[in-house]
């Protein structure tokens, strides 16, 4: 008998670990490792992967059997279910979590599903288990029983599964053409036709020169310039027939991508390139941090280590952040590597994802481009993972499991014996520190490609201009330089800082600011859909028009959202055409990447926007960027608040004078004498890195300490209360007496959607006691979390707010 190791869709402690479920001998030697499950499971029928085949079971009594696979090939390859199963324990999570965040949505979810034909069957199969149709649904092939036999015809390539997505856009079809005559009929049709019939005679030689190939009208018209007429002529006199075929949703198929050639390197760019690939060569794990200035040409690097990648027969990850990811990223990797590169990003559709994930799956893509998530691509035989703007926050998954896609590419490329580059003007602390003791190997593009100077930057003090009368959002230097740079008809990127900052209204007469009624905090204006919205629980309700208070009608709208800051920019500048770009003119599909192709042809001559247009544009016209708030960022109750204005100071800057015209920036600020601001406008990351370093280690934060936030809620808030100092409680005995707790306190938001928040923070160096001892307080909270409980370990968390 066979047995089959299944990790089931239960996430509890006791269920993490894989049950013996016996194989029902017709699925024997047909089910393997990565497939889903339907399992029986305490009377319930459930999920499940199975992690293993083996034919012997430590259980003692009677096994109860697989009652049907889901799939009909593995959905996960080893690599990944290995992956899981270390992943889940370093990030506090269940292999289940672990294994269904590494799936495409659509596959996580309960659709309809059908199996089609892809490549020729033979007569008996067609016609037996097919009944002569080109798809069936899932249902039809369980209720058969020929599930095992679809399994065969998976391996040997012959048929693929669909998942149907209701009230979504379908699966798009075209219209194909085939013929399923004989040669020796075809023949004679040929010889029957008028010698003037040029048209049908040269459709009758390509149907008999593509031995029953399916081809759309327009493919007739590439390949043979055979017109639409001629087709219609031809199903008529039944040389065709027509029929659907589904075409992948390919996002980018109505792009046409130029193909671009390997340039030729500069001498730092040579020798990054030389040192990396030494490693791809020799098939070395190695971790590579690539510290390149703002315009120093890292994208080519990159371009060249995955191809030198492919020409071994190896595959490449790169990872970028998901607002990077823009067509001109996109680009790059098109236009250098053709239609085998999968982009993966989360502005595509459940459809659409899951096209790029079969792709991928079946080997057709070598290169993976994408944002977090692709990580867990299921990618074969890799030989690079590159990670782009390796700093930024958004490669930290928020929810469980709250794994770091850094961690992850480098658990992959330790198991693939490939190395791994970590890309960034403004690498993490972590990471730089990491590179310091020779953890990671540092190679460095110290100058702009072509010896570009990097752009001047000047620092407004806004006091002083407060002081001088300048009531408006834009300092006297930075409107002069604006005019200049209209009549030069240069190009300018305004960016609003608005990190951790909202619209809010407020009272004018009693000060009464409108808050969200789950959670305790202010609910912020958005003008699109002239609504306030709570952005933790989604709670939304109209702009109030009398103070639900005093019954004032005197409203101030509070934070300078991007579109108050236009109109003020507009009075400013009347002939100044200007984009915004914020998470209102981008929430439609493709808003993004239109704002920027906009820009990008020279449609506008302002690009005002938030902290997305800060990263990875490279537009030739730009000559000024302007920072209108630098200090929004710095006043965050967050460790970090200073690397991450820092950061986004020297990546906004970077966007200024890359080609031949040379940059400026202006940057606003109220604390014009804070080192992270004085650091960006030098230029000096050296110098940022070493005073933040040793602030950190006097405050003892990291890269100094590891830290790990413990967060308890619970709808009653003296219970959840309790259960923190519990905790507290538990830990104090147990761990080193060097590491250090902060808290028990409130969340920063001490109620969210109605649930109160408590949390401590552990700092510690060496701690071999904290990761047994909040396995076991998760482990034992297991029944209390079904009373409303709710205990989560972010294990170096990213976000404090
Ligand atoms: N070898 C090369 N030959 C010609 N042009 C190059 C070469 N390398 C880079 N460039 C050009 O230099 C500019 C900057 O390169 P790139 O966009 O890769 O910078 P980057 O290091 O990614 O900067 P950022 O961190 O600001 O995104 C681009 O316009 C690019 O086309
Ligand atoms: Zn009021
Ligand atoms: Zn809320």
């Amino acid at each position: 008998m066979q047995i089959a190791k299944v990790i089931v869709d239960i996430p509890a402690m006791q269920t993490n670990r894989p049950f013996d479920y016996a194989i029902p001998p017709a699925m024997e030697h047909k089910l393997g490792k990565g497939m889903r499950v339907e399992v029986p499971f305490n009377k319930r029928i459930i999920q499940g992967f199975i992690t293993e085949i083996s034919d012997h079971t430590d259980f003692e009594g009677e096994l109860k059997e697989i009652i049907q696979p889901l799939d009909i090939e593995p959905a996960l390859t080893e690599e990944l279910l290995l992956l899981g199963e270390e992943m889940a324990e370093t990030v506090y999570a269940y292999r289940i979590h672990c294994y269904q965040t590494m799936l495409p949505p659509l596959m996580k979810a309960k659709y309809e599903k059908e199996i089609e034909i892809v490549d020729e069957l033979d007569e008996g199969t067609f016609y037996g288990l097919f009944q002569g149709k080109s798809k069936m649904s899932w249902e039809n092939a369980v209720d058969r029983g020929i599930l095992p036999q679809l399994i065969e015809l998976k391996r040997a390539g012959k048929i693929e599964v669909n998942y149907i997505l209701k009230n979504q856009a379908k699966a798009k079809t075209v219209q194909v053409y085939y013929s399923d005559l004989e040669m020796d009929s075809l023949e004679d049709a040929y010889r029957s036709l008028k010698k003037s019939a040029k048209q049908q005679q040269a459709l009758l030689a390509a149907i008999m020169s593509m031995n029953g190939t399916p081809l759309t009208s327009k493919e007739y018209k590439d390949q043979f310039d055979i017109g639409s007429s001629a087709i219609r002529t031809g199903v008529e006199k039944g040389w065709l027939k027509a029929a659907d075929r589904e075409i992948l949703r390919d996002p980018f198929k109505d792009r046409l991508f130029q193909k671009t050639e390997a340039l030729p390197l500069s001498d730092e760019q040579t020798a990054a390139f030389q040192t990396m690939g030494a490693s791809i060569r020799e098939e070395r794990h190695e971790i590579f941090l690539l510290q390149g200035v703002t315009g120093s040409g890292k994208t080519e690097v990159y371009l060249q280590l995955i191809a030198e990648v492919i020409k071994q027969g190896k595959t490449a990850l790169m990872l970028v952040p998901e607002i990077a990811l823009t067509p001109q990223m996109v680009n790059h990797f098109k236009s250098r590597f053709g239609n085998r590169v999968a982009v993966m990003h989360s502005a595509l559709s459940a459809g659409e994802k899951y096209d790029e994930w079969r792709k991928i799956h079946r080997g057709d893509a070598d290169v993976v481009v994408g944002a977090r998530s692709s990580i867990f691509a299921p990618v074969e035989n890799l030989g690079i993972i590159i990670m782009d703007e390796e700093h930024e926050s958004t490669y930290k998954q928020d929810e469980n499991p709250k794994y770091h896609a850094r961690n992850i590419a480098i658990w992959r490329g330790q198991h693939n014996h490939c190395p791994v580059v970590l890309g960034s003007a403004t690498p993490s602390l972590e990471s730089r520190a990491r590179a310091q003791k020779k953890v990671y190997t540092l190679v460095e593009l110290k100058g702009r490609f072509n010896q570009r100077a990097l752009p001047q930057v000047e620092i407004v003090d806004m006091r002083d201009e407060f002081k001088a009368n300048n009531r408006s959002s834009f300092s006297m230097v930075l409107q002069e330089k604006i005019t200049d740079r209209l009549q030069k008809k240069q190009q300018i990127v305004l960016m609003l800082n608005k990190r951790g900052y909202s619209s809010f209204i407020m009272c004018r007469d009693c000060g009464f600011v409108l808050e969200c009624p789950n959670c305790d905090i202010s609910l912020t204006l958005h003008m699109d859909s002239k609504t306030m919205k709570c952005h933790y629980c989604g709670h939304e309700e109209e702009i109030p028009n009398t103070c639900p208070k005093c019954k004032g009608h005197n409203f101030r709208y509070y934070g300078t959202g991007t579109q108050k800051i236009e109109e003020e920019l507009q009075m400013l500048f009347p002939d100044a055409r200007i984009l915004r770009m914020d998470v209102d003119t981008t929430r439609k599909k493709g808003g993004h990447e239109a704002i920027l192709s906009a820009f990008g042809r020279g449609e506008a001559d302002i690009l005002l926007g938030t902290q997305m247009i800060a990263k990875g544009l490279d537009f030739p016209n730009i000559t000024l960027v302007g920072v209108i708030n630098a200090d929004t960022s710095l006043g965050l109750p967050d460790f970090r608040s200073s690397e991450r204005t820092f950061q986004l100071l020297t990546q906004v800057s970077g966007r200024a004078g890359r080609a031949e015209l040379s940059g400026e920036v202006v940057v606003q600020s109220y604390n014009p004498d804070h080192y992270a601001i004085l650091f960006a406008q030098q230029h000096n990351y050296e110098g940022f890195y070493r005073t933040e370093m040793s602030l950190r280690h006097k405050a003892g934060y990291p890269p100094y300490f590891y830290t790990a936030l413990i967060t308890v809620s619970n709808p009653d808030e003296k219970k959840a209360q309790k259960k923190i100092y519990e905790i507290h409680e538990i830990l104090q005995k147990k761990l080193e007496p060097d590491t250090i707790m902060l808290g028990p306190s409130k969340g920063s938001i001490a109620r969210v959607n109605n649930r109160y928040y408590f949390q401590i923070l552990v700092k510690y160096k060496q701690e071999t006691k904290l990761h047994p001892a909040l396995k076991q307080i998760l482990d034992e909270s297991q029944k209390e979390n079904a009373r409303g409980l709710y205990i989560s370990i972010d294990s170096e968390p990213v976000n404090f707010f």
